[in-house]
């Protein structure tokens, strides 16, 4: 094996450095959108904890925050909240794509598509003015008009993936009522009906945890996207991609199925022993960065309550928390903000493939923040590798 100079073997082959997997514990940037606190089990958007954002604020106004740093006084946020509702619509060529794909295809594949689909129709031809040289002026139209983009999105998602969870059941989409807000407003297009203020709310909280966590696999997707000069398009497609794993946003589902599945309090013990035995993960519990617990969980869990009051909820609540108990016991693992959020969706009477396309449009809102945060202070994301293959060798000559 050929002798290389440190610098050399991490690209090459020699002795094998300091490698972190999975990128755990590196510190890559900094960022002034969210901190998380695990010794404390804290998480602030712009300084603000979450549970008092999630207490006082909508969605939308979160999102703004997230965007601009600070928090809308109300006539910038009453002209945000209505550029949101110009937005809701779907167009024909977007129905009729909506229309092409697979019922059998999971929701976050139509989501990830459409998304595709807006950027090509919207291409974002100044993506590369910035960096390229752009004065100050460039640097601000660009920064609008990501924002523009941003909340286009962010108003069209809900649309997309209610009526998706209508077709699959077989059901016509449901018009957006712009006398709703964005979470209402969902509920609404899902089933029909305007929701009560207290689901509505709950939902609505569920949201606003949802909205952003620091460089998270997906929002890191969307900066190694952002970082090679591209569009915000298609770091939103990358970013739906990475929430799609059961990993990250896809708990939300698997917990679910599995609550479903074991049905009630007194089956948890030997369902969790069979699990455990197969050294199969429970989805929903453990976190790459909270070890003690997961901040977003006790608000979600009132959240959850509130839900479960009033939807019948006891049995399935049961198990939650008898799941959680044991599985605390044997592992010490705790659960993260997809166990409860899971459940709740689920209580809403939304189908459970369609929680994760939730959680994107939810984290859309983050994902914006960081696409911006990360072209204001742009460098190619380029990590190195230790080479760890074959020997050089020479390809035999052809006969
Ligand atoms: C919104 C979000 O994205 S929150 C995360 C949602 N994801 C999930 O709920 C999936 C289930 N959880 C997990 O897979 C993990 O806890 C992760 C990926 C979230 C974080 O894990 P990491 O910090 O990378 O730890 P890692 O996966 O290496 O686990 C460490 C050990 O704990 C075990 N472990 C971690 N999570 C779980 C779990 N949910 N169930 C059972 N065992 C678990 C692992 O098997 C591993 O055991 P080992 O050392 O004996 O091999
Ligand atoms: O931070 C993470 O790794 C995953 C997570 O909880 C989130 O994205 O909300």
């Amino acid at each position: 094996m050929p002798e290389q100079a440190d610098g050399a073997a991490l690209d090459g082959r020699g002795a094998a450095p300091d490698i972190h997997k999975g990128l755990a514990d590196v510190v890559v940037d900094s960022t002034e959108i969210a901190a998380i606190d695990p010794a404390t089990q804290s998480l602030t958007y712009r300084g603000y904890p979450v549970e008092q954002l999630a207490r006082e604020c909508g969605f939308e106004e979160v999102a703004y925050l997230l965007w601009n740093g600070e928090l809308p006084e109300p006539a910038r946020l009453h002209r945000f909240i209505e550029r949101e509702r110009e937005h809701r619509r779907t167009d024909r060529p977007l129905d009729a794509l909506l229309a092409l794909m697979p019922r059998r295809c999971h929701p976050m594949d139509v989501l990830r598509t459409v998304v595709g689909y807006l950027g090509a129709r919207d291409p974002d031809e100044d993506a590369a003015m910035v960096d390229a040289g752009g004065s100050r002026d460039a640097e601000a139209l660009q920064e609008g008009r990501q924002q523009d983009e941003a909340l286009q999105l962010m108003a069209l998602m809900p649309t997309v993936v209610a009526a998706d969870m209508r077709r699959r059941r077989g059901l016509d989409p449901v018009e957006p009522d712009e006398r709703l807000g964005l979470a209402a407003n969902f509920l609404h297009m899902c089933h029909g009906a305007a929701p009560d203020p207290e689901p509505a709310r709950a939902f609505e909280t569920s949201l606003i945890l949802y909205a952003e966590h620091s460089f998270n696999a997906s929002a890191f997707a969307a900066r190694v996207i952002t970082s090679t000069q591209s569009d915000l398009y298609s770091a939103v497609t990358g970013a739906i991609g990475a929430l799609k794993g059961p990993l990250h946003g896809g708990a939300n589902e698997a917990s679910m199925r599995n609550l479903l599945e074991i049905g009630g309090p007194e089956r948890v013990g030997q369902w969790l022993r069979g699990e455990l035995d197969a050294h199969r993960k429970v989805m929903g519990f453990g976190h790459r960065v909270y070890k003690n617990g997961d901040s977003r969980v006790p608000t979600m869990r009132a959240a959850l309550g509130e839900i479960a009051e009033r939807r019948d909820g006891r049995r399935l609540l049961a198990v939650y928390d008898e799941l959680e108990r044991q599985m605390d016991d044997a592992t010490g693992l705790k659960p993260n903000v997809d166990y409860p959020v899971g459940l709740a969706y689920h209580l809403l009477g939304i189908d459970i493939e369609m929680f994760t396309p939730i959680f994107a449009m939810a984290r859309v809102a983050g994902w914006a923040a960081h696409i911006i945060e990360q072209r204001r202070s742009n460098h190619l994301i380029r990590p190195l590798a230790h080479y760890d293959g074959r020997s050089r060798r020479d390809v035999p000559s052809s006969a």
